[in-house]
């Protein structure tokens, strides 16, 4: 980001603003009836002004862990409390309905609305918030997409549709972040425009989020912290604080040396 200051890694001890408190979660498989416990009495905290990266094989629960914070799906088990920005806390537990914060989620796929203009995609993000809509030119001028707000998104290259998708999780000030793979689905060059593109975003305004990525090296970049879940219920195997000021170089050496040790762990 040109001319930012240098921001380090909020304070150890700034307010937990996710708790993931004794969780649990069980899914039955339609085809077999096989009951699969993916939590189990699973804690995790992430605190205010933190992106904790998950990182794990396939298949151990890292999205069900979004979708979990997202209210997308109930725990079975445990509590989820999240702060609100005002100081007050909701809580998510078996039963107890989806409250919602304003979350902000990338996907894999960009999910846009192929018959609307990038800005009405990213306009009708804003009046479901119950914001002014007029601030979805300010979020496409943000991620480099302001020549392109009257487009169709099927007319735009898979970046510059991924960049909407980024305009559109921020434009509507989250509490939280939630981003799934984000970059995966992109060629490396692309992909790694868009690491510094959320980083720039992540700078100027920093958030609270979750990253679920497969790439070690991304997380090492992104995350002020990474966890590695493994096994069946799923564990926090390992746990790194990457502990490097804002802005950061994807050639960074110590960005590779973070990069390895989580590899190591990964196994
Ligand atoms: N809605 C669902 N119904 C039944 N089983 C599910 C459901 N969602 C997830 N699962 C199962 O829970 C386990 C964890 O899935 P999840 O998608 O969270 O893993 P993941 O770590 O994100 O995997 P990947 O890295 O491949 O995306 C898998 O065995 C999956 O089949």
């Amino acid at each position: 980001m040109n001319g930012a200051e240098a921001t380090q890694a909020p304070a150890a001890g700034a307010q937990p603003y996710v708790v993931l408190d004794g969780v649990g979660k069980v899914f039955t498989s339609t085809r077999t009836g096989e009951r699969e416990t993916v939590f189990e009495d699973f804690t995790l905290t992430v605190r205010q002004g933190e992106l904790v990266a998950v990182v794990g094989a396939s298949g151990t629960g890292k999205t069900t862990l979004l979708h979990l914070v997202a209210g997308l799906e109930e725990p079975d088990s445990g509590e989820i409390r999240l702060a609100d920005g005002t100081g007050r806390q909701r809580i998510r537990s078996p039963g107890a309905g989806s409250a919602r914060n304003r979350l902000g989620v990338v996907f894999q796929q960009p999910r846009l609305l192929d018959w609307i203009s990038v800005r009405r995609n990213v306009e009708l993000a804003l009046t479901s918030a119950g914001l002014d809509p007029a601030g979805a030119a300010r979020a496409l001028a943000d991620v480099g997409l302001a020549e392109y707000a009257d487009r169709y998104p099927s007319v735009l290259s898979g970046g510059q549709r991924q960049r909407a998708a980024v305009a559109r999780a921020f434009a509507v000030e989250p509490e939280l972040i939630l981003l799934d793979e984000p970059f995966s689905a992109l060629d490396q060059l692309t992909a790694r425009r868009l690491r510094l593109l959320l980083q720039e975003l992540w700078t100027a305004r920093p958030r609270t989020g979750l990253l679920v990525t497969h790439n070690p090296l991304e997380a090492a970049f992104l995350a002020d912290r990474v966890i590695v879940l493994d096994g069946r219920p799923a564990r926090v195997r390992a746990e790194f604080t990457v502990g490097l000021p804002r802005p950061r170089s994807p050639e960074d050496p110590q960005i590779f040396a973070r990069h390895n040790e989580i590899l190591a762990a990964l196994g």
